[in-house]
């Protein structure tokens, strides 16, 4: 069987992203940071996968190798079977960063149609694509504001929105909700997993809250700094249905508990 076969074979549970004895050496002033050491992991399609760990462990280090803006020193990536190279040129991924990043200039809709023209969309698919992305966000209506005239939390969506204009299937997000209150903060992480059941996408997603990344993950990997490692994989016992409340309950409880166990360990091995 060809490597394509197996894939086909496997269906909803290919291989998306695979990172094997993957390194990162950054090389500074004041001598080699190991952002990335030895990490093999395997994100398969449709997966919802947190990054967790304290400031420096490489969680956005390892978004970005995936997404083509580092270079791996040592080990392999694959993204969609392809080099990370490959995959950012056949625009494998949408990427979400920690603020908005919407230019203040361009009404939301032409933020999110901007991906769109520089990829030579027709103005017709632009403008049918916008309107599916922004009704995707519950944006629709906002389209001639300016990011400004928004709160933070329908910022933070329309960002969503421009990540997700091209349709990729991988959706790259950094701790998106960072800056937020708790109050949006939860609301935005309800409308995401609705999102993600809608769409199918296999998503990346960096943070630093426990609770979030319990809420939102199919799968937890918590790292660990100096050198920037994983130290633990968890695979979520939660149903796919999530209220909010979900996180009284002994099972959401269980799980945010091993990944405080995972981090503290990471923690003592440092000090
Ligand atoms: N371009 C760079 N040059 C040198 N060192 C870097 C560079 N980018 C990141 N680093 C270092 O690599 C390590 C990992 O950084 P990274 O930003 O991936 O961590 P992080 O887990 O995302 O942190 P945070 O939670 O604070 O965002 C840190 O020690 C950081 O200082």
């Amino acid at each position: 069987m060809t490597d394509a076969t197996t894939a086909r074979a496997e269906g909803a549970s290919a291989a998306v992203i695979e990172a094997k004895g993957l390194n990162l050496t950054f090389e500074t002033n004041d001598g080699p940071v190991h952002a990335l050491k030895d990490v093999d992991l395997t994100i398969r399609k449709g997966e919802f996968v947190s990054f967790i760990g304290p400031s420096g462990c490489g969680k956005t280090t390892f978004l970005r190798t995936i997404a083509d803006l580092e270079s791996p020193t040592g080990g392999t990536l694959s993204v969609n079977g392809m080099t990370p190279e490959e995959a950012r040129k056949a625009r494998a991924y949408g990427y979400v960063f920690q603020a908005a990043g919407l230019y203040p200039w361009r009404t939301i809709e032409a933020n999110v149609r901007l991906p769109l023209e520089i990829m030579g969309y027709s103005r017709q698919d632009q403008s049918a694509r916008v309107r599916e992305v922004l009704e995707l966000v519950e944006l629709s209506g906002f389209e001639k504001k300016f990011p400004w005239q928004l709160s933070g939390g329908m910022q933070q969506r329309a960002s969503i929105a421009r990540a997700l204009a091209f349709d990729a299937d991988i959706l790259l997000m950094d701790e998106p909700f960072g800056a937020l209150d708790e109050i949006v903060r939860d609301r935005l992480n309800e409308e995401l997993l609705k999102l993600w059941a809608r769409t199918h996408k296999t998503i990346g997603f960096v943070t630093h809250s426990i609770p979030e990344a319990v809420y939102l993950s199919t799968k937890i990997v918590v790292m660990s700094p100096r050198p920037g490692r994983i130290t633990d994989v968890i695979e979520s016992t939660l149903p796919a249905e999530r209220p909010l409340d979900i996180r009284d309950s002994p099972e959401f409880i269980a799980i945010a508990h091993r990944v405080r166990e995972g981090l503290r360990a990471g923690y003592e091995d440092n000090v």
